[in-house]
């Protein structure tokens, strides 16, 4: 009785951890995928906001530069002094802040620079031409891919006025200090309004993207774990709230499902069931097989007598007594009204009519408290190969009303007569 229902509550419960599993790991790979992309969006905007800020920083240097700087040194005959040029201020400002953050980069480019390292190529180069068409006044960009991958914030460099051209209208113009140190190939020829370069920030994707990945892992253990214990409470609530309460009730319902209500012994369709059984099992083992088949004499007089309440106890009080006798293994059986029979597994006819007389002896031995004394005629059988259940009952009840017929309170063996004491024995 304990083994089906363990094994009913274990695959139920195997059933629904399936069933949850499944639903768990594609709720985790629904939410999961939009919280990556959430964190993603995030560390896109984290790199951008950054770009951003460097590039207003070193135009907060380029403007201190125009505005405090470039003057003031250029009206100083000498050296042409590379500090103040706006764009060498910011560069080297920024390389002074890239200390602290490696591999960003700050770069002005052009298409005509007066040093040649500035010249715009590739996608720098279409950057600037696209600011050159108009339209957007910054641009986002990215290069690379994974660790590799870096956001580049490109802002226009427009000559603003008429000072711009002071170094850059024409090398006859320009302070003779800056055309001896960079020539007259390049820088030149620039016009108010027209752009002539790109102010590009640099930042790596990495240290971003590479926080993204460990929120995830961090997520991703958090929601494992989250669900693993939403698994042991629901099934250890399962358990107790729903798998144990209906085996519980099942095991009560078989009980009563093979149970007579009235004596507690085995209901007819309990004992043919296990007589069955008994039958295959003997078969298999070759050890021997009785039944006794008993029913109680002019049971009807008692009812009509002493009533059915009195009836009902001496029904109750007849299985005691033969509950009494019986061994572990044997079983009774009540087959209806006063009728009973007993089970007696491994045991051979002359086992079966000791016993036999034993009950007879228990149930008639004693006067019941309101009926007096109660006799019983009792059928014995041994199994037959080959015989079934049912045949083999038939022979003893065949047996049982011979001894209703030679006079009651007596059993009968199918084969061979047996004497009992109180009543006579008859051949079967
Ligand atoms: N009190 C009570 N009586 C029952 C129950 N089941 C059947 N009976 C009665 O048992 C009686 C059986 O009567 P019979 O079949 O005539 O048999 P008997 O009177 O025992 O006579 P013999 O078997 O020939 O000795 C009937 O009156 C049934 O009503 C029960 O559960 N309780």
């Amino acid at each position: 009785m304990t083994s089906k229902p363990d094994g009913w509550m274990k695959s139920t419960r195997g059933r629904l951890n399936m069933v949850l599993a499944g639903v768990s790991a594609v709720a985790m790979l629904v939410s999961g995928s939009v919280f990556h992309a959430a964190l993603s969006q995030d560390a896109h905007e984290d790199v951008r906001r950054e770009a951003v800020l460097q590039m207003a920083t070193a135009q907060a240097v380029r403007a201190y530069t125009s505005e405090h700087v470039r003057d003031a040194l250029l009206q100083h005959d000498g050296p042409f002094p590379p500090a103040a040029v706006p764009s060498f201020s910011a560069v080297t400002t920024m390389k002074y802040l890239q200390q602290a953050y490696p591999d960003y980069r700050y770069q002005e480019l052009a298409i005509n620079p007066t040093q040649p390292d500035n010249r715009a190529r590739g996608w720098e180069l279409q950057v600037i031409e696209a600011f050159r068409a108009g339209g957007a006044e910054e641009r986002f960009l990215t290069t690379g891919s994974g660790a590799a991958q870096m956001l580049h914030y490109a802002r226009p460099l427009r000559v603003v006025n008429e000072a711009c051209l002071r170094c850059h209208g024409s090398p006859e113009a320009a302070p003779a200090a800056l055309v001896a140190k960079y020539g007259r190939q390049g820088g030149f020829g620039w016009r108010v309004g027209e752009v002539v370069g790109a102010q590009i920030v640099s930042v790596p994707a990495r240290t971003a993207f590479a926080r993204v990945d460990s929120t995830f892992l961090h997520y991703l253990g958090a929601s494992a774990a989250l669900f693993l214990s939403f698994f042991a409470v629901l099934n250890w609530m399962l358990s107790r709230t729903v798998l144990q309460p209906i085996v519980s009730s099942n095991q009560r319902l078989a009980k009563l499902a093979s149970r007579d209500g009235l004596t507690g012994a085995a209901n007819r369709r309990r004992f043919l069931a296990q007589l069955d059984g008994e039958i295959r099992r003997c078969g298999t083992q070759g050890a021997p097989l009785s039944v006794i088949m008993i029913d109680l004499d002019h049971f009807k007089r008692i009812n009509d007598e002493h009533g059915h309440a009195v009836g009902d106890e001496v029904l109750r009080s007849c299985c005691r007594r033969v509950k009494r006798r019986l061994g572990p293994s044997d079983v009774l059986g009540r087959l209806g009204g006063e009728e009973f029979a007993v089970l007696l597994p491994a045991t051979d006819e002359s086992g079966a009519g000791q016993m036999a007389a034993l009950l007879l002896l228990a149930i008639s031995g004693k006067p019941m408290q309101q009926a007096g004394q109660v006799t019983a005629s009792l059928g014995v059988a041994r199994h037959r190969a080959g015989e079934t259940g049912a045949q083999l009952l038939e022979r003893a009840d065949a047996a049982l009303y011979r001894a209703k017929r030679e006079g009651r309170n007596r059993v009968v063996r199918a084969a061979p007569l047996i004497p009992v004491v109180p009543g006579a024995c008859v051949a079967g």
